[in-house]
């Protein structure tokens, strides 16, 4: 899996692969690796399929009772203590979960990183995933804070692109959230096949370079 998520100017740029496997074998190409929380949070999702599922169903159960009992939406800060916490609870207990929580609430654009051994990190860039010393590659460097949000969705793409090149646990789909102030919204989600030709189009001379 290679899953992603940083903060710019505009707000949060949120990427993911879908592929799932069991050891060498391919299970799926078609998994949802970026979960909505709310019209204003998401979460992604890398490691084990069923933890990642359940603990993701569970933690937007958790953010809808918190609206309904503060009349008011969680912040990603809340959240993503919710999840920590629930997780730290079962530590030693072999669940496997690297999830990163990215939304916007009052404070602005929040971005959270929270895995199974109970870590809880906020920051600006994360990479979550087998492919994500690929993606860290190609997104360290061509991030900047001023990117345009067509500019980030691209760095996103070419990022989850690259660490599908690399890493036979991710592929499928390259998928890519952008959320603002007005919540997030789906920007794309392209085969990485497709996308293979569109960063290397085939040329004449490609073809004598690969006959
Ligand atoms: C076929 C299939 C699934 C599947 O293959 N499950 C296996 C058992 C699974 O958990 N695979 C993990 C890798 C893994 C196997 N055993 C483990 C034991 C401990 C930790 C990880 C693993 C996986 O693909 N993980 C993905 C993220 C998943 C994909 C499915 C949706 C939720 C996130 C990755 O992290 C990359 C592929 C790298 O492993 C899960 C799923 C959900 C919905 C629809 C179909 C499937």
């Amino acid at each position: 899996t290679t899953t992603l998520a940083f903060i710019f100017k505009e707000g949060v740029m949120v990427a993911a692969d879908s592929r799932a496997s069991m050891g060498g074998y391919i299970s799926s190409q078609s998994v949802k690796k970026i979960i909505e929380i709310n019209p204003y949070m998401l979460g992604t999702m890398a490691g084990g399929a069923a933890d990642c599922q359940f603990w993701h169903r569970n933690l937007g159960v958790k953010c809808r009772r918190h609206e309904l009992a503060n009349k008011r939406r969680i912040s990603v800060a809340g959240a993503s203590k919710l999840l920590a916490n629930i997780l730290y609870s079962y530590r030693g207990m072999g669940l496997s979960v690297g999830t990163m929580i990215a939304g916007w609430d009052e404070t602005g654009p929040g971005l959270y990183y929270v895995d199974s051994e109970g870590g809880r990190l906020k920051g600006t860039r994360f990479s979550v995933g087998s492919g994500s010393p690929y993606a860290y590659g190609v997104l360290d460097n061509g991030y900047r804070y001023d990117l345009s949000v067509e500019e980030a969705a691209e760095l996103a793409r070419r990022a989850i692109y690259h660490a599908t090149f690399r890493d036979g646990a991710s592929g499928g789909v390259a998928s890519v959230y952008y959320v603002g102030p007005n919540g997030w919204k789906k920007l794309s989600g392209d085969d990485v096949g497709e996308l293979h030709y569109s960063y290397y189009p085939v040329t004449p001379t490609t073809v004598d370079q690969e006959m």
